[in-house]
């Protein structure tokens, strides 16, 4: 068994590959002051894993208390971090500075040539949105990144007196209440900012979506896509040995 760590801007996520299967992922909130005796109990109840492969676009301090863990459960176990580069995995990074690219991003670029071979637009739809552009040869055009849809909602709520934080059912139509008229601009603004990026490129690209919030953009989205919320998983098992291994 291999354990995939994904650790992003709000939440944990992780997962157990065996055999290349990902199992459910389980998502955690970090920020809990009982996340670290939760995680251990969990961990405490898998397989020991031959390999633990992590990424982290967050605090040191967290990764660090995750590598500890997982040394201390798991003694002399197979760490795994990779880092954003140059290339890796028939994937060019076009970032001037490759190793400051999001890992995340780097990670789900190179899931996306691997399990979506093509000219593709790779969004991951989060704390933040990012869209990343690939090339079916494996380059990276380079991408965009913009709040997200609770970013985006909360900034509204934290900079105005009189706009509430509301977590309605949002759709894309023109709104006659408040709460509405929040989540529907704000999906608007999320799904109109992937539209313009995919229709100011000079061809088509297929869709690829992941993230928290991916299914629900696929559904107000003007053109179709396939949502993977698998993709920094995948990419992760690109840098484990015997990834077919159990
Ligand atoms: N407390 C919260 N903070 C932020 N987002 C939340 C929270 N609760 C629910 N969400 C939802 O999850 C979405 C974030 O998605 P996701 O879980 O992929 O983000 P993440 O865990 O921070 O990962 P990443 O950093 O990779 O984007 C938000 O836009 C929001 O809709
Ligand atoms: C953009 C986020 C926050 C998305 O999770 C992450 O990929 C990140 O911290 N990136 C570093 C900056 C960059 O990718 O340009
Ligand atoms: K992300």
């Amino acid at each position: 068994m291999i354990l995939l760590v994904d650790i992003g801007n709000s939440r944990l996520k992780w997962t157990q590959a065996e055999a290349g299967v990902l199992k459910p992922t389980i998502f955690m909130d970090y920020r809990q002051a009982d996340f670290p005796e939760r995680l251990r109990e969990f961990w405490l109840s898998i397989p020991a894993p031959k390999q633990v492969a992590m990424a982290s676009v967050s605090e040191n301090a967290l990764t660090i208390l995750l590598v500890d863990m997982a040394r201390a459960l798991w003694p002399g176990v197979e760490l795994i971090m990779p880092q954003s580069s140059q290339t890796a995995f028939d994937v060019k990074n076009a970032y001037t500075e490759p190793e400051k690219l999001g890992v995340d991003r780097w990670l789900a670029l190179q899931a996306a040539h691997r399990y979506y071979p093509g000219d593709t637009c790779v969004v991951d739809c989060g704390t933040a949105i990012t869209i990343d552009f690939i090339e079916s040869d494996g380059r990276h055009l380079g991408g965009l990144i913009s709040p997200g849809l609770f970013l985006m909602k909360k900034s509204l709520a934290d900079n105005t007196a009189a706009l509430p934080f509301s977590e309605d059912q949002a759709d894309t139509s023109l709104a006659i209440v408040t709460a509405a008229a929040i989540n529907n601009g704000t999906l608007l603004a999320a799904a109109g900012l992937v539209e313009a990026a995919l229709a100011r490129q000079p061809k088509a690209y297929q869709l690829v979506l992941s993230g928290g919030d991916g299914d629900m953009l696929a559904r107000h989205l003007a053109v179709p896509s396939i949502v993977d919320g698998g993709l920094v998983f995948k990419g992760l098992l690109n840098y484990c040995r015997n990834e077919n291994a159990s």
